[in-house]
């Protein structure tokens, strides 16, 4: 087995009176790409909210999300430092309105970086891994909301990259793109593993398919099936989710 990046331990989330994930335990590998697939309301979001505590505050979460030898899933841990250490891409792209610049810098100049050369290097670097650079690299200083969805999208995991997290998490990050500049990211995805662990939801098999080496299935908020992608699309283990890959429901 590789060595994993983030284990969940019987994870179980609900929405008030409302359980929606259920009892979860699963270890995802480090450096690598693990889809997390299923129906709408299958609990994909709901559950990859709760590894770096998004859901304080929205929903109970009850079992351990163990991070670098330590339960993350309790109180007394730092939040910030948890958002620091498992970064976050949302669906619809989420830049400032400031410029690209400080788009990318947001999170280190939260931390108190004022090193000019630091906060230069880590814009080039984190643009380059988010393919980027090449297209924005003379208007660094102009808004990023001149920017189209796609390089919006490209720019807000640049910024995710910036602190130099260990974990990203993705939330359908090309759901609201168009095809070039979906495959533009996955793409960086691809490259992006060298250096992180990614964990992405996904409504799109294809994508599953083509960007992730493992893939999970869930099925009303149970985990029916963890296993590397290829397995999974060739030769499910599970019925149920054999029936979901070939369209039978969802
Ligand atoms: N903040 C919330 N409060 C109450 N219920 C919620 C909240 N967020 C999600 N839910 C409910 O939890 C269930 C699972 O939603 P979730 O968004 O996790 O599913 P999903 O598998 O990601 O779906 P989709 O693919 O449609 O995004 C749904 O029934 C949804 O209505």
């Amino acid at each position: 087995m590789q060595e994993s990046a983030l284990e969940l331990k019987s994870v179980s989330v609900a929405y008030g009176d409302k359980p929606i994930v259920h009892q979860v335990s699963m270890e995802f590998p480090k450096h690598q790409i693990s889809a997390l697939i299923g129906a709408s309301g299958s609990g994909k979001s709901t559950l990859l909210r709760s590894i770096n505590r998004m859901n304080d505050g929205l929903a109970s979460v009850t079992g351990q999300i163990i991070f670098d030898g330590i339960d993350i899933n309790q109180p007394e841990i730092n939040v910030y430092e948890v958002r620091r250490a498992i970064g976050m891409v949302f669906q619809q792209p989420t830049p400032f309105p400031k410029s690209i610049y400080e788009n990318v810098i947001y999170g280190l100049r939260l931390d108190g970086v004022k090193d000019r050369q630091l906060l230069d290097e880590r814009v080039e670097t984190s643009l380059k891994q988010a393919a980027l650079w090449e297209e924005v690299k003379d208007q660094l200083h102009q808004s990023a909301l001149s920017l189209s969805g796609g390089q919006q999208q490209r720019l807000c995991i640049a910024r995710t990259l910036a602190v130099r997290p260990e974990i990203i998490l993705m939330d359908e990050p090309t759901s609201a793109l168009d095809p070039i500049s979906t495959s533009q990211i996955e793409n960086t995805l691809h490259d992006l593993k060298d250096h992180f662990t990614i964990i992405i939801v996904t409504h799109n098999m294809q994508q599953a398919s083509r960007a992730s080496d493992w893939t999970a299935f869930l099925d009303q908020g149970n985990l029916i099936e963890f296993n590397p992608t290829e397995q999974m699309f060739m030769n499910p283990q599970q019925v149920k989710t054999a029936d979901y890959l070939s369209g039978k429901f969802g």
